[in-house]
């Protein structure tokens, strides 16, 4: 089949419209439509020499009839009802062989099963993950695309075309079928969610030990110069060095200490659990921001409970650094263990190197240690575990000691690290090769007969010999 040349964009919110004209400076035509009609000639008349690249639709019917047959229509809309909403709406105005790509972030649940319901009418469908934010999706953002290889293979070129570069390599790439892009995705944001959350501990034990938002962005800017430089240590530096212009202070000291959150976080965690996975960090992010929706509460607890005898906040500025490097790194490896067992559950194939590749630029959470992943993952990691490829597992060992004294530093100090300290946990965790599930599997067997195993036997089933208790 053809390339699309011509393309059908619903949705001219920030990604929308961002997205609309990367595609038109790559040369699609680009017919365009919004629910609300007088933001399509609004967004054409500011596209300046694009605009002769870009068309605008009134309805969606005028949009269809607008694009040849085969269609590829990219909707960007809020995920969930919306964009269910927009595929009934569009349903019956399409032909058998068109494309939909929903481009928002959508659950790859609502992914699977839409495409399994418009595979089913004889249309293609891609969920196609999008990150960079805005100014990523106008210059180049990074794209997970899951679907088809059919349905892919006519919009390849313009996908790669708009998608970010990493030497010349295009951030783009189709990952496996239905909900397999929609996830990696999800799991990159769960990713970001961590990172955000430790670089705001940081903020925080920099914050107590008496520094301004001035300095610890300035501290940002240096980090960013090494190997922690990612575009979430650049846009900490740049927040934190920004002034209100009503006040005259950082800004960030004006802004409320209360973080939204859309979902890919949260289903991140939820799905790691349902995978039998767990990713502490990335739920302890979570957990942060859904704690901080509730000021009134924690205001109650800072008057009621007393935090009077608490150490003052001893963290040196070099430990906070080889702290964060060691728990991103951790991080990172807990958002691979959950791609991982969804490829297995799902039987998606995913190529972990080509994740990470697709990761290296574009997107929110590119970091110089991404190409690191990308090639710890092409030579294969030991055990499947990213910490223990060997220049991630010489950084992780390097940083720990210092991931110990912020963690019990912040501890004794009564500043919360939870995403620190849960990347502390996990390695701590995943370095005992004996634990104490040995307790945990003595009691479950006392009070329900669950049974153990033996370390001296391959014996399954076994019962220990817990008087008056059934056995
Ligand atoms: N912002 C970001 O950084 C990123 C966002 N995304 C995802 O991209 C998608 C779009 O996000 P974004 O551009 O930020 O959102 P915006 O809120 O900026 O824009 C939303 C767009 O969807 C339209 N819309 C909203 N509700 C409906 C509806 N019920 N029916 C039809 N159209 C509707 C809006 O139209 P109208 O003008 O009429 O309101 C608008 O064009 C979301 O799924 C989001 O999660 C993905 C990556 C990054
Ligand atoms: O996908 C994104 C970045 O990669 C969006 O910015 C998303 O909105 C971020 O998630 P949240 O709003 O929950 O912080």
């Amino acid at each position: 089949m053809a390339d699309a040349q011509k393309i059908g964009m619903i949705g001219l919110g920030t990604m929308g419209s961002a997205l609309a004209l990367n595609l038109a400076e790559k040369g699609a035509h680009v017919v365009v439509q919004n629910r609300t009609e007088a933001r399509v000639p609004e967004f054409i008349s500011e596209a300046g020499a694009l605009a002769s690249n870009l068309e605008g639709a009134g309805d969606l019917a005028d949009l269809v009839a607008r694009l040849p047959e085969p269609r590829f229509i990219i909707l960007m809309t809020p995920a969930g009802a919306a964009t269910d909403a927009m595929i009934d709406d569009l349903k019956p105005l399409l032909s058998a062989g068109d494309t939909l790509i929903d481009a928002g972030n959508s659950d790859f649940h609502d992914t699977r099963r839409r495409t399994e319901q418009l595979e089913e009418a004889g249309f293609k469908f891609l969920g196609m993950g999008v990150s960079g934010g805005e100014e990523g999706a106008r210059h180049g953002p990074s794209i997970m695309v899951g679907g088809t290889a059919d349905a892919y293979a006519p919009v390849k070129g313009i996908i790669e075309a708009i998608a970010a570069k990493f030497e010349d390599a295009p951030c783009a790439a189709h990952l496996g079928p239905d909900g397999a892009g929609h996830f990696v995705k999800t799991v990159h944001n769960g990713i970001e969610y961590a990172d955000m959350q430790m670089i705001a501990e940081v903020y925080g034990l920099l914050c107590d030990a008496g520094w301004d938002a001035p300095k610890i962005g300035t501290l940002f800017g240096e980090w960013g110069k090494c190997n922690l430089g990612s575009y979430l240590v650049e846009v900490t530096e740049a927040v934190l060095l920004a002034t209100d212009p009503e006040t005259g202070k950082p800004m960030v000291d004006v802004i409320m200490d209360k973080a939204g959150q859309k979902g890919t976080g949260r289903w991140t965690v939820i799905e790691a659990l349902k995978l039998g996975q767990s990713a502490t960090t990335i739920e302890a992010a979570v957990a942060a921001r859904s704690w901080s929706a509730e000021p009134a509460v924690r205001a109650a607890g800072e008057a009621a409970l007393d935090p009077a005898g608490l150490a003052k906040v001893e963290v040196s500025a070099e430990d906070l650094k080889e702290a964060f490097l060691a728990a991103r790194i951790l991080a990172y490896a807990q958002g691979f263990r959950v791609l991982q067992a969804a490829s297995e559950t799902y039987a998606w194939d995913l190529d972990m190197a080509r994740v990470a590749e697709i990761w290296r630029a574009g997107c929110i959470i590119r970091s110089v240690l991404l190409d690191e992943i990308s090639s710890a993952h092409r030579a294969g990691l030991p055990e499947g575990q990213l910490y223990l490829a060997e220049g991630l597992r010489q950084k992780v060992i390097a940083g720990l000691p210092a991931l110990r004294r912020v963690v019990s530093g912040a501890a004794l100090s009564g500043r919360p690290v939870p995403a620190l300290a849960s990347a502390l946990s996990f390695i701590d965790t995943m370095r005992l090769g004996r634990g104490t599930t040995n307790l945990i599997q003595a009691q479950r067997d006392y009070f329900g007969a669950h049974g153990f195993e033996r370390v001296d036997s391959d014996a399954k089933g076994l019962h220990g010999p817990w008087a008056g208790h059934g056995m």
